[in-house]
């Protein structure tokens, strides 16, 4: 008899040189254990150098896919990360409605590169539909700012950005990550009733494409095997770190992490 695996499913885009999206979720996954899954919201033509075009696929195959995975095995825990349109949106949120499981969103907007990963206006039923719905929500400084109103450029905004996540948008917790602030690389987790905040050295890099999507990847990998939300942000961060200070050096522009860095503790 063999044991069962924790199961972890993402519901995300695709990059084709495995950098970011699902391939670098599936990765995070499988080096910490978990088991992977996948739905996908786009396919995207994209490299280390930019983003050349996306094919978002149709809202009513982003259900099929949905339907086989749930009417077949039951994730442990589920992420998503790109999700292009408001329709694609609505689809997701009957599934995270329906089935009770720890969810992360990482609400994707513009790739490393620059490209716009999502449509304007489904910024909005994003943070009023969906957030609400999530354990926890991992914006970037931008995306803070941008679902927030709060402009962000040191701690004290930090906070406020994330009184305004929990208090007016109504998510449970959110993780606000500040790669994009100056200094040290810091990330910030917040409750209802605590405040946790982790730092490491800046790396000294630009192979930072599809931290994001590891980061959260990874949390909701820890989250697949019963931790806490405050083990797993632990855990992401320590694993994150460790990617980025090893990169591989692949491909001609700003390069991916790597997934076989981090041997903390399963
Ligand atoms: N140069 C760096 N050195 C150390 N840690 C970093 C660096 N850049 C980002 N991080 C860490 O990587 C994680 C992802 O943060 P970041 O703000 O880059 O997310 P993101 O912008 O959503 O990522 P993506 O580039 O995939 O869109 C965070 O834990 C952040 O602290
Ligand atoms: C598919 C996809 N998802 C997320 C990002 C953000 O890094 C990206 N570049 N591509």
């Amino acid at each position: 008899m063999t044991e069962s695996l924790p199961i972890a499913l993402t519901v995300a885009g695709t990059d084709p040189t495995g950098g970011a999206g699902v391939l670098a979720d599936i990765k995070s996954f499988h080096s910490r254990e978990v088991y992977g899954m996948s739905a996908v919201t786009s396919l995207t033509a994209q490299n280390t150098m930019g983003v050349q075009d996306v094919f978002n696929v149709p809202a009513d195959f982003l259900k099929a896919q949905l339907e086989s995975i749930f009417s077949d095995e039951m994730p442990h825990a589920m992420k998503s990360g790109m999700i292009a349109t408001e329709e694609m949106m609505r689809v997701l949120k009957k599934y995270v409605t329906k089935y009770e499981m720890p969810l992360v969103i990482d609400p994707v907007m513009i790739s490393t590169s620059g490209h716009n990963l999502i449509s304007e206006d489904a910024i909005d039923y994003l943070r009023d539909e969906l957030l609400p719905a999530a354990l926890t929500v991992t914006p970037n400084i931008m995306e803070a700012e941008k679902l927030t109103g709060v402009d962000i450029e040191n701690e004290e905004d930090v906070r406020k950005a994330a009184k305004v996540f929990i208090e007016e948008i109504g998510v449970k917790s959110v993780i606000i990550k500040g790669g994009h602030l100056k200094g040290a690389a810091v990330d910030y987790l917040f409750e209802k009733d605590s405040e946790t905040s982790l730092s490491s050295d800046r790396v000294d890099t630009h192979h930072t494409h599809g931290t994001g999507c590891t980061f959260s990847a990874v949390i909701t990998a820890e989250l697949a095997k019963g931790k806490t939300l405050k083990e797993a942000f632990h855990t992401g961060k320590n694993y994150i770190t460790k990617a980025i200070q090893e990169t591989p050096e692949i491909g001609r522009g700003d390069g991916p992490v790597n997934h076989f860095a981090y041997k903390g503790e399963l």
